[in-house]
């Protein structure tokens, strides 16, 4: 059933956020609960040139001042590295001939990637923690608009509709989620976590840092679903620390700030 039509057959409707949704849903809303979507797994498959990253590509020099850190390596043998110069950090991707190249010339070249966000892939066996928000009468056709532009224009998003379990186990309810589909052409799909991380570490869009929309969500669950293993949101957040960790500038000691200070 298209959400129109479900739409004209109540005045009320539940929305599942299970991304940038559960700590920014930006609509009015009548309540919210938390709960979770079973039959999905939450991804950062999906890309993002707009919210969180940018279309433009960037050429990068990076002078004999400049920090570098070792970030990642994969078994093909590509590794990259961070670049702090002028108050930013940089990801750069290169292979041993342009290792030598970077130490010999202090100099190198990288492009910005669109950001990695969350999308949910079928999964029978998994389940997606999140929040489910509530909207009654004119607030149905606001969110849907509001959500519209957000979701589906600028982030590529489709729609469905999905059974939602709150907490507690009672009283589920059928509600409309948006999920990103590999045949959107800003889909990304898998890779490495170090990969993923290398990506988030470095890109920001129209509505802040990617690192900022990881930390949200990793700390929603932290707070909201304690007993909940995520076990792909939270290595990514890891692999992003452990590409800070050499930082000796960055002082905080929770993960969360730590990160935060970063953008
Ligand atoms: N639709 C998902 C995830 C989608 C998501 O995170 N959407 C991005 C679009 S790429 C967004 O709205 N970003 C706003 C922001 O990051 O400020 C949700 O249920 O939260």
């Amino acid at each position: 059933m298209k959400p129109q039509d479900i739409i004209k057959e109540k005045s009320s409707l539940w929305i599942f956020g299970y991304g940038s949704l559960v700590w920014k849903p930006d609509f009015e809303h009548k309540r919210r609960k938390i709960g979770y979507i079973r039959g999905y797994k939450r991804r950062f498959w999906h890309g993002d040139d707009f919210h969180r990253g940018d279309k433009e590509k960037v050429r990068f020099a990076a002078t004999p001042g400049t920090q570098v850190f070792p970030a990642d390596s994969d078994p093909l043998g590509v590794r990259s590295c961070i670049f702090r110069c002028r108050l930013q950090y940089v990801v750069v991707k290169y292979e041993a001939f342009s290792c030598w190249l970077l130490s010999s010339y202090c100099r190198c070249f990288c492009s910005l990637q669109p950001a990695r966000v969350v999308t949910l892939i079928a999964d029978e066996e998994a389940c997606t923690w999140g929040v489910a928000y509530e909207v009654t009468e004119c607030q149905v056709e606001a969110s849907l608009q509001y959500l519209n532009m957000r979701e589906v224009v600028q982030g590529g998003y489709i729609t469905e509709m999905v059974e939602f379990i709150p907490k507690d186990g009672h009283g589920s309810v059928l509600s409309l989620v948006y999920i990103a589909t590999p045949d959107n052409p800003i889909y990304l799909g898998p890779a490495s976590d170090g990969e993923i991380a290398a990506q988030i570490a470095i890109c920001r869009g129209n509505t802040g840092h990617n690192i900022e929309y990881l930390v949200r969500l990793a700390e929603f669950m932290r707070h909201h679903c304690p007993e909940v293993e995520d076990e792909h949101l939270f290595s990514i957040e890891t692999a992003v620390l452990n590409i800070f960790s050499n930082c000796r500038e960055l002082r905080s000691n929770d993960r969360k700030s730590l990160l935060l200070e970063v953008i």
